[in-house]
């Protein structure tokens, strides 16, 4: 089974998945944190990979990843906010990243991109920034695996959740119907039942886990409120 089969069945059979974004965690704890998300429960994990030019902020890169990969058998999600993925793609596919996702708008952003990734029998995501409209995504239809859309402008955890995000989430499931979809930034328990109920069933949460103290239940209550959301 190829690292892409297995996450996309553990997306799928664990639907709605809350994957905790590891910008905000204690970096100063950091394969502890990872310790206590697999206890958690966490099935995903999201790791925010910024270069300090695609977005104004600089975090951690496929080195860090790597050396945390055997901690945990949760999917591990690059989420890619720099400017030539192309440039460093391989290094994050070698680093043991199960889905790897990239933004439309980076300069080399290719719908070759896509296939290199899953090539390397990898999870392929695209991410959509917030003024990107999402019929960018039929220039690359049937060659991705999850829709990531951007609910805040990237760079920053904590930000407020934007408005208008719930009507991108269901336009991008009507125009990727086989595509997982996500939703990233300012998810929290008074925003993820409405992004559920949009269509999204990836929920990428910083600041509404790592702000808990108990992992295990920020997981679980995230998670029973998008279930239990009506669409
Ligand atoms: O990609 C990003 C920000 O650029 C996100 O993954 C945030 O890190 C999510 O954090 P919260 O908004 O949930 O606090
Ligand atoms: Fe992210």
């Amino acid at each position: 089974m190829t690292r892409r089969e297995r996450a996309l069945g553990v997306l799928r059979e664990n639907a709605p998945v809350i994957a905790p974004s590891m910008l905000k965690c204690d970096f100063a704890r950091l394969a502890d944190e990872v310790d206590l998300l697999d206890a958690a429960g966490a099935k995903a994990l999201h790791w925010d990979v910024m270069d300090g030019h695609f977005v104004p902020n600089l975090s951690y890169g496929a080195m860090v990843i790597a050396d945390l990969r055997e901690r945990t058998d949760a999917v591990f999600d690059a989420h890619l906010m720099v400017s030539a993925p192309g440039r460093y793609l391989d290094e994050y596919l070698k680093a043991g990243c199960d889905l790897v996702t990239v933004h439309v708008e980076a300069d080399d952003f290719s719908p070759e991109l896509l296939d290199r990734i899953r090539d390397a029998g990898v999870a392929a995501g695209v991410c959509l920034n917030p003024e990107t409209p999402v019929e960018r995504l039929a220039e690359i239809e049937g060659r991705f695996d999850l829709c990531l859309v951007m609910s805040v402008n990237p760079g920053f955890g904590g930000q407020s959740y934007l408005p208008g995000s719930n009507e991108k989430i269901a336009a991008t499931a009507a125009q990727a119907p086989d595509a997982i979809v996500g939703v990233d930034g300012g998810v929290a328990g008074d925003t993820i039942a409405a992004a559920s109920a949009a269509g999204a069933s990836y929920f990428v949460c910083g600041s509404s886990v790592f702000g808990r103290e108990d992992y295990a239940s920020a997981v679980q209550d995230l998670a029973k409120t998008a279930a239990g959301a009506t669409r």
